[in-house]
């Protein structure tokens, strides 16, 4: 399962929610062997007592996953 990046090189993508499956879609080139990945797109704050800190270490990491 690909971590969490707030600028992430790839998306997840269905057209049907039923679907068993789900599609990662490039959004850049990505090497061979290279890491994956996504924004999990959580809501901060949706989960009370819950935080959780983002560390993908972008350049504009929002600091929080929840
Ligand atoms: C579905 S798992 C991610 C994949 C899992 N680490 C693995 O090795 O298969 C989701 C959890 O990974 C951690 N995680 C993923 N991306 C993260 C990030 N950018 N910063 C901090 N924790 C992250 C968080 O604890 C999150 O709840």
């Amino acid at each position: 399962m690909p971590q969490h990046s707030c600028v992430p090189n790839v998306f997840v993508d269905t057209h049907d929610p039923r679907f068993p499956w789900v599609s990662f879609f490039a959004l850049r080139a990505v090497r061979a062997g290279g890491e994956l990945t996504w924004n999990y797109n959580y809501d901060v704050g949706s989960v009370p007592g819950k935080v959780l800190y983002c560390y993908c270490g972008a350049p504009t990491c929002r600091g929080q996953l929840l």
